[in-house]
């Protein structure tokens, strides 16, 4: 057996790949990421050592799938990398699934799981598609290397059921497994073992409300270690918008927005069955629709470019405030900390002091330069509250799917 970890997370907008030493803790020895695979050109970030790099690439990348098989291409012919040259050097390798149905944990793929894993497809088709298309691919390309997939459902299986059910036909929901799910827990459970370990308390007492932004977008309350609610559904989409989401509208807007909604849509293929409607609240909208750019770094700018950007951004936070006070009260206002995460909330300062203002009186108050500096290279979390405030700290902790599903295979496996 190899002695290296493969760790894959395909997101909406990018594909992250790091290799890691298979020992506790893991260590990275290699980071590649494409991103901008929605607003090309794609761009890679490559990281080896101290040795950075970052270029545009020329290559078309139509989906993660080709965006993985280029980063692994890459990274087995890299001189620089001989640790890692063929599926020999290899462990195993983790992936990042984000629909997981029932599944409460990471799944070792067989045939059976993947049979399982491809019923489930359906329900989340734009984004299991793309990974289990990744895990065939593995599957196929690298046979000899054991696959585990990790779900971003799994965190969630503790909301309770109040929260979980929707108000509809139980007979139908249940046959159809119709219920909140919950994602980005891989990050969640990140994020929560690392700001436990910040704050110097164990996570079964810790209290959060934890922002994962990104292309796309969701909000977790944790009460005593454990997601309570979350702001994703039965699908990504529900809840906060996102780069080509529209996350929560009246459900009826389906049905007047285009006759064609409830047909196939032209992005249906033989495998992935997606509707006109699907494709429409999940690729067509968001702040795409609204500005035309996925790139948030765009829109969150001091002197927004337009009244677009201004009303998107807007957007943004009137509906993050109102998950924070949403969730504020379901804590019984006891709130460890707020915490910013994903490539918006760690990168966006903008973002941060506009809800950090909106919430003062919460007893929210940050350090503006602590946050306008943003976080550091070394540290996963960082504090940028205004000294011992009154209401609860304000974190930027930088999540690593990748390194949460190295950790838990090292966890199980060594
Ligand atoms: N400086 C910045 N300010 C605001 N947004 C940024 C900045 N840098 C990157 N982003 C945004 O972060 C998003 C990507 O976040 P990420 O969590 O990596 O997404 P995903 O995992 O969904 O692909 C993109 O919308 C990108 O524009
Ligand atoms: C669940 C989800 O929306 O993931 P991502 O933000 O990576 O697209
Ligand atoms: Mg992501």
């Amino acid at each position: 057996m190899g002695k290296y970890i493969l760790a894959v997370n395909a997101g909406s907008s990018s594909v992250k790949v790091t290799f890691y030493t298979f020992e506790n803790p893991p260590q990275a020895i290699a980071d590649a990421q494409v991103s901008g695979i929605t607003a090309p050109p794609p761009t890679l970030k490559y990281q080896r050592g101290t040795v950075k790099m970052k270029e545009e690439l020329k290559e078309k990348m139509n989906s993660p799938q080709d965006a993985f098989q280029y980063i692994l291409h890459r990274c087995f012919n890299d001189p620089e990398l001989s640790e890692v040259a063929s599926d020999r050097d290899l462990a195993y390798i983790c992936h990042r699934v984000v629909h997981g149905g029932d599944y409460r944990e990471a799944v070792e793929i067989n045939d059976e799981t993947l049979h399982h894993l491809e019923a489930l497809e359906d329900l989340a088709p734009l984004h299991n598609f793309s990974a289990l298309e990744i895990v065939r691919l593995c599957k196929k390309e690298l046979p000899s290397v054991t696959s585990i997939t990790y779900f971003d459902s799994a965190f969630h299986q503790t909301l309770p059921g109040y929260v979980r059910t929707y108000p509809i036909n139980q007979q139908v929901a249940k046959a159809n497994g119709l219920r909140k799910y919950g994602f980005h827990g891989i990050s969640y459970s990140f994020i929560l073992r690392s700001v436990a370990q910040f704050l110097n308390k164990p996570q079964e007492q810790t209290n959060l409300i934890a922002m994962h932004i990104g292309s796309g977008a969701s909000i977790c309350a944790i009460k005593e270690g454990k997601s309570i609610d979350t702001s994703m559904g039965l699908t990504p989409l529900a809840g906060l918008p996102g780069a080509t989401r529209s996350g929560d509208i009246d459900p009826s807007l389906v049905f007047h927005y285009t006759s064609e909604a409830g047909k196939l849509s032209p992005g249906s293929t033989k495998e992935m069955h997606i509707s006109t409607a699907e494709e429409i609240l999940n690729k067509q909208s968001g702040w795409k629709a609204l500005t035309g750019t996925t790139d948030f770094s765009k829109i969150a700018v001091e002197n927004f470019p337009s009244g677009a950007h201004k009303l998107a951004f807007d957007i943004l936070v009137d509906r993050m405030l109102g998950y924070i006070g949403n969730y504020y009260l379901k804590l019984g206002g006891q709130v460890d900390a707020l915490v910013f995460a994903g490539g918006i909330g760690e990168k966006s300062a903008l973002l941060r002091r506009t809800l950090a203002e909106k919430c003062q009186c919460l007893g929210i108050a940050i350090d503006a330069k602590a946050n306008d500096k943003g976080p550091e290279d070394k540290a996963t979390v960082k504090d940028i509250s205004q000294g011992a405030g009154k209401g609860p700290r304000v974190l930027i902790c930088q999540t690593n799917e990748q390194f949460e599903m190295a950790y838990h295979t090292v966890q199980l496996r060594l």
